[in-house]
């Protein structure tokens, strides 16, 4: 009978990205290199910044031994869930940042319009004060 793994979306897989507690995607499996951080020949930085995404690439620009791939078995948590390689959240959120900073331009210019208005205003009541003294 075929073995199931358990699926993981990568938002999922993108909340484990600290020194204690890290899981890499690497050719559609999921690992939880947790323990390996510290023993990882290539240092726990490559592999902290490898998650929250597709790291097949930058997995296979290392040029991993055989023995590499045989000892990343042991690691092997499930499988990413392919339906969720995007993290729509993300999308929306800087949808939303970008609507924001578009808002925050108009308020800024609506703002602006006030300082000029002001100071004309300033200046004609000052000219009609002056020339009425006179
Ligand atoms: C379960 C996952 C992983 C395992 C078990 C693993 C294991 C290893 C091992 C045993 C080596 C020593 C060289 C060799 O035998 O090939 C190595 C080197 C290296 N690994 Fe990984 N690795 C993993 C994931 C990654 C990932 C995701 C990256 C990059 C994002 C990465 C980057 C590197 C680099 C740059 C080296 C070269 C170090 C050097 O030669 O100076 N590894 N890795």
């Amino acid at each position: 009978m075929a073995k199931l793994s358990k699926l993981y979306t990568m938002q999922e897989a993108a909340q484990h990205n600290t020194n204690e507690d890290c899981w890499v995607v690497i050719d559609g499996k999921v690992y939880d290199v947790s323990a390996y951080l510290d023993e990882h020949p290539g240092g726990d930085d490559v592999l902290l910044s490898a998650t929250g995404k597709d790291a097949t690439e930058e997995f296979e620009d290392a040029g991993h031994s055989k023995s590499a791939r045989e000892l990343m078995e042991k690691f092997c948590i499930g499988e990413l869930d392919e339906s969720s390689q995007a993290i729509p959240e993300l999308k929306i959120v800087s949808k939303k940042q970008a609507a924001d900073s578009s808002k925050k331009i108009v308020e800024l210019t609506k703002q602006h319009w006030v300082v000029p208005v002001a100071v004309v205003g300033l200046s004609v009541v000052v000219g009609f004060l002056y020339f009425r003294k006179k």
